[in-house]
């Protein structure tokens, strides 16, 4: 048989080829592999969450982050879950790739509460949100609006006053039940026109609202192992958020068909938010009105949205300020100074306390009620600073650690509200460094109703009453533990002693 004999030329054309090839082949593979962000190591199936372990997920994340870096990706169960622990890359989310990060994910607990998340926070981003966002905005939360309620914060801080001076001299009071039926009030009247407090359907309203709360501070392990989602039925966890949302919806509906009774007969003049929710209701303009679970839940977002975040925002101010006495003092000097002896206090008074903007502005940078804001959801795949982020990646961002980051502040964990004096770092969602209310297209549209109530509320306690710390406690061992939920309230009440300050 003739021997086979390959030319030498024709063998080194043929081998340089292959050569190509592999080449080639080797550099689309590594162009087609990711960057992706840090990332500490994980444990199958659970992924990082058994690195969420002190029960309060913002500081094991801001430890996580100092080795990491301030941007982390981390795997809850199977769900790719982005952590953003600085101003520039919270910047990246809010601003640069805004509408990649619009969206909501959408979790057990909140779907079932929040009528499958036809509320505004969290419906998905598109058309039916931006649809709901502008009611919200132009229509309950202008600033025309909330100048509007400017009677009942005055009315609340005053009920506020008077519970504290009955009480007042050498008894404690209780700071934080009362921030909470301050907040409960000014958004029940604001929403309702009445104080749910007064009646037995406001009652039921708020104890399940506060089993909301807690509920949609639990994690629930089967939005993250979807095969373990069968734990939630087993622990009573699925029960309770059934139960909850019924307890919830039967409330609203019950308030709803009352006010369309009264309405036939009345005609009401559409001030309060349900009353401008209903006329949109009502409205058969196609486009223009909204079905009742949308109402129910835009009422709804307004109470998660509004309640729990003013009371803890005054919890955590008052706090600082007590275990502050400098602070406190200039505070006073500040408000007694503008105020002198006029009876009320009006909007252009607060305007002048700088101080008093910059103590709350402070509290909130080092106390962000939402330490973890409202999560995000990537809806495609983008790329953040040259690191790739895949579409349904969700995204959390830290402003709890970012409020502490040494990039953005000196001497971050000192209380030192004069940072902000000569200083226009605000907390509108522009500037990245302080975001207790977010940013961007989703960021908080309460944050002057917010603003207002606790500005005014302030203002009120410390021009009124001298405060001390209760039972002889020292400002430097004031216990400032954190509780654990979505909303991180103070671990211990706050109580303290007023007396009446003798010009007032
Ligand atoms: C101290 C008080 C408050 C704090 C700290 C706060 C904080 C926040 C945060 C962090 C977000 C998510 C922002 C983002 O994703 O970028 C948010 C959204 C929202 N907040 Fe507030 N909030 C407060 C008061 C209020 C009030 C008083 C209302 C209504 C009366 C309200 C209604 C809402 C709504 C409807 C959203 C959802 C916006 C959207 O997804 O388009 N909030 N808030």
């Amino acid at each position: 048989m003739e021997e086979f004999h390959l030319n030498p030329l024709i063998l080194t054309a043929l081998l340089s080829l292959v050569l190509l090839w592999s080449i080639t082949r080797i550099s689309i593979k590594s162009s087609n592999k990711k960057k992706l962000p840090p990332s500490p190591p994980k444990l199958p199936i659970i992924g990082n969450l058994h690195q969420l372990g002190s029960s309060l997920p913002h500081c094991d994340l801001h430890s996580l982050a100092k080795k990491h870096g301030p941007l982390m990706l981390l795997h809850f169960g199977s769900v790719p879950v982005l952590i953003v622990s600085s101003a520039e890359f919270a910047r990246e989310i809010m601003v640069t790739h805004d509408t990649t990060f619009a969206n909501r994910p959408h979790f057990k607990a909140m779907m079932k509460m929040v009528y499958g998340c036809r509320d505004v926070s969290l419906s998905p981003y598109g058309e039916y949100w931006r649809r709901m966002r502008s009611i919200v905005v132009l229509q309950l939360l202008c600033n025309k609006r909330v100048q509007s309620y400017s009677t009942i914060r005055k009315e609340e801080a005053a009920c506020l006053v008077n519970k504290i001076r009955e009480s007042s001299g050498t008894t404690p009071v209780d700071l934080s039940a009362m921030f909470e039926s301050f907040s409960n009030d000014v958004i029940g009247r604001s929403a309702f026109g009445g104080k749910l407090s007064d009646s037995e359907n406001g009652k039921n309203f708020l104890d399940a609202m506060a089993d909301l709360m807690e509920l949609l501070g639990i994690i629930n392990i089967g939005d993250f192992i979807p095969w373990l989602g069968w734990i939630g039925r087993v622990n009573g966890v699925d029960k309770r958020l059934d139960d909850t949302a019924k307890k919830i919806d039967q409330v609203l509906e019950s308030v709803i068909q009352e006010r369309l009774r009264e309405k036939g007969v009345k005609d009401k003049n559409g001030e309060y938010f349900l009353d401008i929710l209903l006329d949109i209701y009502n409205d058969k303009t196609p486009d223009v009105s909204i079905d009742r679970d949308s109402l129910k839940g835009t009422i709804l977002d307004v109470f998660v949205g509004g309640t729990d975040t003013i009371s803890t925002t005054m919890e955590w101010t008052m706090s600082e300020i007590l275990r502050h006495p400098t602070v406190m003092e200039k505070l006073q000097h500040e408000v007694r100074g503008i105020l002198k002896q006029k009876p009320e206090i009006t909007d252009d008074d607060i305007q002048k306390m700088h101080y008093l903007k910059a103590v709350i502005k402070e509290a909130m940078r080092l106390h962000p009620p939402l330490p973890l804001l409202v999560p995000r959801l990537a809806s495609k795949d983008v790329q953040v600073k040259g690191f790739d982020i895949s579409a349904g990646t969700v995204v959390m961002i830290n402003a709890w650690a970012i409020g502490r980051d040494l990039v953005s502040w000196v001497e971050p964990e000192k209380f030192m509200p004069e940072r902000f004096l000569n200083s226009s770092i605000d907390f509108k969602g522009l500037d990245f460094e302080l975001i207790p209310f977010g940013g961007g297209r989703r960021g908080c549209p309460g944050i002057t109703f917010a603003a207002a109530g606790m500005e005014l509320l302030l203002a009120d306690l410390v021009r009124k009453f001298d405060w001390k710390l209760a039972n002889g406690v020292e400002p430097k061992d004031f216990d400032m533990s954190e509780s654990p939920g979505m909303t991180v309230h103070r671990a211990v009440p706050l109580l303290a002693l007023a007396s009446p300050s003798p010009a007032t």
